[in-house]
């Protein structure tokens, strides 16, 4: 099988540093050891609210860092506008709500707000590669091509984070929505919630091109180091491809 594409994200690289409101760690030097260690490239979720990644971490990754940033964003005109200045190559557009601790979902493209569809063509005709973030629903990874997405990230969460009796039947669900995003012509990326454990058969999924892990390859890394981490995960991912 193809080599499958790792995207690291740093996000809670932001969250330990803004917790003393000082510059260390910095999420742009994880970024520098996570490619170095084998990481094909970066995930930042810029948030509504700043509460980890800021301005300034995204715009030092898109100017320092080699590797693709898949920038992650609300279809807001803030951030559209903020995606036009500094134009990632791919970019994920997420639901957000400031009261949710993490993304708890697929963004709802069968309900889309008034301004989903302006913020796509926005974004391709700035040559960022458009990603939506959707749960294996075929009907809402059809929807997702009809409104100009080039790719989609399956939602990883319920399956990774839900008791393991419901693994191969989350598994079923996003392997059905892996073959809707190749039939619908869409790349098809995986994330959330994403593990040492559960990775594997995301990797498996000869549809599934890139997947992006955060959580907890950070706070692995408290414990086993950020490159050693990124490796161990890259070494998983290999294996279930049969590289
Ligand atoms: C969309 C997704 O699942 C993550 O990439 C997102 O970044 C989660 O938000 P936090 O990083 O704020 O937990
Ligand atoms: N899009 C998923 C992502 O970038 C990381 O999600 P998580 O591993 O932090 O849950």
């Amino acid at each position: 099988m193809t080599h499958l594409d790792f995207s690291v994200n740093v996000d809670h690289v932001a969250t330990l540093r803004n917790a003393r409101g000082g510059t260390f760690p910095c999420p742009v030097e994880a970024a520098r050891i996570a490619v170095e260690a084998g990481a094909d490239g970066v995930t930042m979720h810029l948030r509504e609210d700043r509460r980890h990644i800021r301005d300034r971490d995204v715009e030092r990754v898109r100017a320092e860092i080699a590797a693709p940033l898949n920038f992650e964003m609300a279809a807001t005109e803030e951030m559209v506008a903020f995606a036009e200045r500094i134009r990632p190559p791919y970019c994920c557009l997420v639901p957000e709500k400031r009261a949710e601790l993490t993304t708890e979902g697929g963004l709802d493209v069968l309900r889309p707000g008034p301004f989903l569809k302006q913020a796509i063509a926005r974004l391709r005709l700035a040559g960022v590669r458009v990603s939506i973030f959707i749960e294996a629903d075929p009907a809402q990874i059809e929807a997702a091509a009809a409104l100009g997405a080039q790719a989609i990230e399956l939602h990883t969460g319920t399956y990774a984070e839900g008791p393991v009796e419901h693994r191969a039947a989350q598994l079923a669900r996003l392997k059905a929505g892996a073959a809707a995003a190749k039939a619908a012509g869409l790349l098809c990326h995986a994330g959330h919630g994403l593990n040492y454990d559960t990775v594997a058969d995301i990797a498996r999924m000869p549809e599934v091109t890139e997947v992006s892990i955060g959580h907890f390859l950070i706070s692995q890394s408290v414990f086993e180091g950020l490159g050693a981490t990124v490796r161990r995960f890259r070494a998983i991912m290999d294996a279930a491809r049969n590289i």
